[in-house]
């Protein structure tokens, strides 16, 4: 039987760090060997500078950058655009031939806009697998951002690990999560080797897990609840199959399913 696909997510902060960049892109190469790969990708610190740089400011509210409809442009050039299309270029560097997606390509994910306070940021929704599973049997790297779009065509912007749950939903994949972190890490900087539902809501509720790990995390919960295995957060400076076989970063467990419920 042919092993589960693997979506590796990686956090935009990769971008600033070429070398590691280009590390990675090799073992996803030698990964892809093995195993059907697709990556997600965020871009939140080059959204920060391109809107900088055009005089405009964002705040974010429990770690979702609120976006109003009129900064689309800039988050889509930054991530759709420019993240995407560096990390094709490095993967091409790497001998890959990737494939830049977004996540309304082909339909993949349905996306609808969360609230009128965060104005264009939606959540993400698995729809049709069609057009990464033909990528992927001819060898393609679909190398995908978080922009999407609701069923009216307004552009939305999704934060990246929900969009790579969803993508990892969608093919039925394990699902990585890397980071500029080795993992979700104590009030002493420790890292936890394995956490599941109960642990990450006492290390939330008592302030050390905040931010865009208490996005990331709760993203993690979701899939590995959803896929019935756990979900991996770590570095990007490890490699892949390590934090599969879980030498290094920090494993989310699933939920267990509550009695009674039809799963
Ligand atoms: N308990 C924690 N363990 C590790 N990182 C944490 C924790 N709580 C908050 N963080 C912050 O979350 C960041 C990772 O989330 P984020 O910046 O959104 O990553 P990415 O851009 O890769 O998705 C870390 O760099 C750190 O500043
Ligand atoms: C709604 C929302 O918060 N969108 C994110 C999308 C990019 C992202 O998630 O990037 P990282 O993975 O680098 O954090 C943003 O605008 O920053």
């Amino acid at each position: 039987m042919m092993p589960h696909p693997i979506v590796i997510k990686v956090g935009g902060a990769l971008l600033d760090d070429e070398k590691a960049a280009r590390q990675l892109m090799t073992q996803i190469k030698a990964l892809q060997k093995r195993r059907a790969v697709a990556v997600v990708h965020g871009g939140g610190p080059l959204v920060e500078t391109m809107m900088t740089g055009m005089g405009l400011t964002s705040e974010k509210v429990d770690g979702l950058r609120v976006t109003p409809d009129a900064h689309m442009p800039v988050v889509c050039g930054a991530l759709a655009g420019s993240a995407n299309k560096q990390l094709c270029a490095l993967a091409i560097g790497a001998g890959m031939t990737p494939t830049g997606l977004s996540l309304m390509d082909g339909n993949m994910i349905s996306c609808q806009a969360i609230s009128n306070q965060l104005g264009a940021v939606g959540q993400a929704t698995p729809n049709s697998s069609v057009l990464l599973e033909l990528l992927i049997k001819e060898q393609f790297l679909p190398v995908i951002s978080s922009i999407g779009c609701d069923d009216n065509g307004r552009l939305l912007n999704i934060n990246a690990d929900q969009a790579a749950t969803a993508i990892a939903q969608l093919l039925g994949a394990e699902l990585l999560f890397l980071s500029n972190v080795e993992g979700v890490l104590d009030e002493l900087g420790q890292r936890f080797t394995t956490l599941d539902a109960m642990q990450l809501a006492t290390l939330s509720q008592s302030g050390v897990i905040t931010d865009g790990m208490k996005v990331k995390t709760d993203a993690a919960l979701q899939a590995a609840t959803e896929l019935h295995r756990a979900v991996f957060i770590g570095s990007w400076h490890a490699a892949p199959e390590d934090l599969l076989n879980a030498t290094t970063g920090t494993q989310i467990q699933p939920e267990a399913t509550k009695a009674g419920e039809i799963s």
